[in-house]
C-alpha cells in the first residue's frame, strides 16, 4: 500500500473531487461517514459521553460532520470549536451551520476558556489539526493537548494525530496528541511507523473515502507500507521440475568463539527460506557445532581456530551472509575483503560485518552492486554516524544507499527497507521479536531468498515480512516474552502459507 507525501494527499483529493465530479464537502461526509461507522461498531452498545475537539480547518470539518451523525444517532455528544483562528475553511462552516440547522450549538474555546472537564471512560474524539499542520501549536492550544492528553479518556485521532507533521519531525513532543487510535483516510502516513512519532498514533485504522484508485496506482510514492497482498505478490512459485541446484547455494559465513549459535540460526533460516543447499564457513571450534546443529547444511572451516580468516570455497555461491557473531579481528576483515573482492554479486552484510565496514570506509567502494546490510539502530549509527531525527536518519540512509548502490534493511518495530530510493515500510512483527538471535534469523532468510534468485531488493522486503509474519504466528502461540529466535525459524513455513490465507 502507498504511503503518500502532504503534497501528493492533496493531488489525489483534487484529482477525485474533479474525476468523480463531486464537490469537497462530498469527501468530508465519506470521512465523517467511515468515522461514524468504525465508531458505532466499536461501541456497540455502550453509549460514552463523546466529546469532540474540533480545529477550524477541514479537519474539524470532519469533526463536525461526525458530530452531527452521532447526534442524530443518539448519541451523548460535546463538541467543542478550538477557536485558535478566525481563518476556517468552507466546508468546516458548511458543516459547523448543519450542526446549527439541527438546533446544535457547540462550545468555542479560546486562550480565556476554562479547560473543558474529561472523565474517565468519556471518550475524546481529536480533530484539532489534521495534515494542514505547519507550525507548532502553541499556548493554550499547546495546554488543551496536554490536558487532553492527561485525561483519562479514550482518545482517537481524525487523520493524523493532532500536531505531528507529515513531512518533518515534531518540534515539540508536548503539544502532539497521543492517540489509542488514529482513524486515517485512504492511506497510511509515514509518521506512524517512525521510532520517534509511532507511538502518538497508536492503532492505526485505515478508512476508504473512495479517492481515485487510478490515480494513486499511477502516481509513484516514495514509501509503501508492506503488507499481505503486496507480499504475496512478491512471491516467486516453483515448478514441480526445480530440483536443489535452482535454488541455489548459500554460503553463510560468519562466527567466532563462544558466537556460534548466531550461525546456527541464520544457516537453518536460509535453509528453511528455501535455499536449495547451504555452507556455513566458520572458525575450526565451531565444526562440531554446526555439524550436530543442523546435519542439512554443509561445513566448511576456516584456516583459524576462533576466528575467520581468508578462506577458498571450491565453488561459486548464489549468496553470501556475512559477519554474524564475526567479530572485527584483522584477518576477519581481510576475508570480508577477499570476498568483496572476488565475488562480484550481491552479499548480505550483517552485525560485526557492518562494523568492520564502519571502521574501514576505504572497503566502502568495494561493495557489490545491490549488497543488502542489516543494521540495527547501533549499527546503522556507526556507519552513518549521528542523525538529528528519523526524518534525518532516512535522508542520510537513502544517500548512502544511493552513493554505494546497495539495499539498506533498518531494523526497528517497523523495519524499513530501502532499495533505489524508496521506502519499503514493514507491517509484521512484534515485541517477542526483540530476543537475541531474531537478526541472525532474518539475514539467513534473506540470504535464502537472493540464493533463489530473488531480486536482493525484492528478498530484503519479502524477507523482513516474512521473518516479522513468522515471529507474529509464532508470538500467537507462545506470547511474547517466552518467544525465542528458533521459534521464528520453526514459524517461516506457516508464515509462507499464510501469504495465500
Ligand atoms: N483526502 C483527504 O485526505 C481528505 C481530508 N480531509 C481532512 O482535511 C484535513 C486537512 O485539512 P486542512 O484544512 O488542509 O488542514 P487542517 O485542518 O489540518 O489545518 C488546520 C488549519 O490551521 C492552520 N494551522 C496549521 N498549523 C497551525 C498552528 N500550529 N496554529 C494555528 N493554525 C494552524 C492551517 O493553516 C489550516 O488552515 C485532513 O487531515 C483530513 O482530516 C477531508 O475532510 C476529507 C478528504
Ligand atoms: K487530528
Amino acid at each position: 500500500m502507498k504511503i503518500f507525501n502532504k503534497e501528493k494527499l492533496k493531488e489525489v483529493d483534487e484529482f477525485t473531487i474533479k474525476e468523480q465530479n463531486i464537490k469537497s464537502e462530498e469527501l468530508m461526509e465519506r470521512a465523517a461517514v467511515q468515522l461514524f461507522g468504525w465508531l458505532k461498531t466499536q461501541l456497540k452498545e455502550h453509549q460514552p459521553k463523546i466529546n469532540l475537539f474540533c480545529g477550524i480547518g477541514n479537519n474539524g470539518g470532519d469533526g463536525l460532520a461526525l458530530a452531527r451523525l452521532l447526534l442524530n444517532d443518539g448519541y451523548e455528544v460535546e463538541v467543542y470549536i478550538v477557536n485558535f483562528s478566525d481563518k476556517r475553511s468552507d466546508d468546516f462552516l458548511l458543516n459547523l451551520n448543519r450542526l446549527k440547522e439541527n438546533k446544535f450549538w457547540p462550545e468555542f474555546i479560546n486562550e480565556n476558556s476554562d479547560l473543558p472537564e474529561l472523565q474517565q471512560g468519556e471518550i475524546v474524539i481529536d480533530a484539532i489539526f489534521g495534515i494542514g499542520l505547519n507550525r507548532p501549536a502553541e499556548g493554550w492550544v499547546k495546554e488543551l493537548i496536554q490536558h487532553i492528553n492527561q485525561s483519562k479518556t479514550y482518545v482517537i485521532s481524525v487523520d493524523v494525530p493532532s500536531g505531528l507533521y507529515l513531512d518533518k519531525a515534531p518540534d515539540d513532543k508536548e503539544v502532539i496528541i497521543k492517540a489509542e487510535t488514529t482513524i486515517t483516510f485512504q492511506l497510511p502516513k509515514l509518521v506512524f511507523f517512525l521510532p520517534e512519532t509511532a507511538e502518538f498514533a497508536g492503532r492505526v485504522e485505515i478508512a476508504d473515502i473512495g479517492l481515485d484508485q487510478n490515480f494513486i496506482s499511477n502516481t509513484a510514492a516514495e514509501a509503501s507500507l508492506i503488507q499481505q497482498p503486496d507480499a504475496q505478490r512478491l512471491y516467486q512459485s516453483r515448478t514441480k521440475f526445480s530440483h536443489k541446484g535452482t535454488f541455489g547455494h548459500c554460503l553463510v559465513a560468519g562466527g567466532s568463539y563462544g558466537k556460534m549459535g548466531s550461525v546456527l540460526l541464520a544457516t537453518k533460516a536460509a535453509l528453511r527460506a528455501g535455499a536449495g543447499k547451504v555452507s556455513a564457513l566458520i572458525p575450526k571450534c565451531g565444526y562440531q557445532i554446526l555439524q550436530l546443529g543442523i546435519p542439512e547444511a554443509m561445513v566448511i572451516t576456516a584456516e583459524n581456530e576462533k576466528h575467520l580468516t581468508n578462506t577458498q570455497t571450491d565453488f561459486v555461491p548464489e549468496s553470501i551472509c556475512f559477519g554474524i557473531g564475526a567479530g572485527k579481528e584483522e584477518g576477519t576483515k581481510h576475508y570480508l575483503e577477499q570476498l568483496m573482492k572476488e565475488h562480484g554479486s550481491p552479499m548480505l552484510i550483517d552485525a560485526d560485518g557492518i562494523n568492520i565496514l564502519a571502521e574501514n570506509k576505504d572497503l566502502w567502494k568495494l561493495l557489490p552492486e545491490k549488497s543488502i546490510l542489516t543494521p540495527h539502530p547501533g549499527e546503522l549509527r556507526r556507519l552513518l554516524g549521528d542523525w538529528e531525527d528519523d526524518f534525518d536518519k532516512l535522508e542520510k540512509a537513502k544517500r548512502f544507499s544511493l552513493e554505494y548502490k546497495v539495499i539498506l534493511v533498518i531494523k526497528g518495530a517497523y523495519t524499513i527497507t530501502i532499495a533505489d530510493e524508496n521506502l519499503y515500510v514493514n507491517s509484521t512483527g512484534n515485541p517477542g521479536m526483540a530476543t537475541a538471535g531474531s537478526g541472525d534469523t532474518l539475514s539467513g532468510i534473506i540470504s535464502g531468498l537472493v540464493s533463489q534468485g530473488y531480486d536482493p531488493g525484492v528478498a530484503a522486503v519479502f524477507g523482513v515480512y516474512l521473518h516479522g509474519k513468522a515471529g507474529d504466528l509464532a508470538a500467537e502461540k507462545l506470547g511474547f516474552e517466552a518467544l525465542i529466535a528458533e521459534d521464528i525459524i520453526q514459524h517461516l513455513g506457516k508464515a509462507y502459507k499464510s501469504l495465500f490465507e
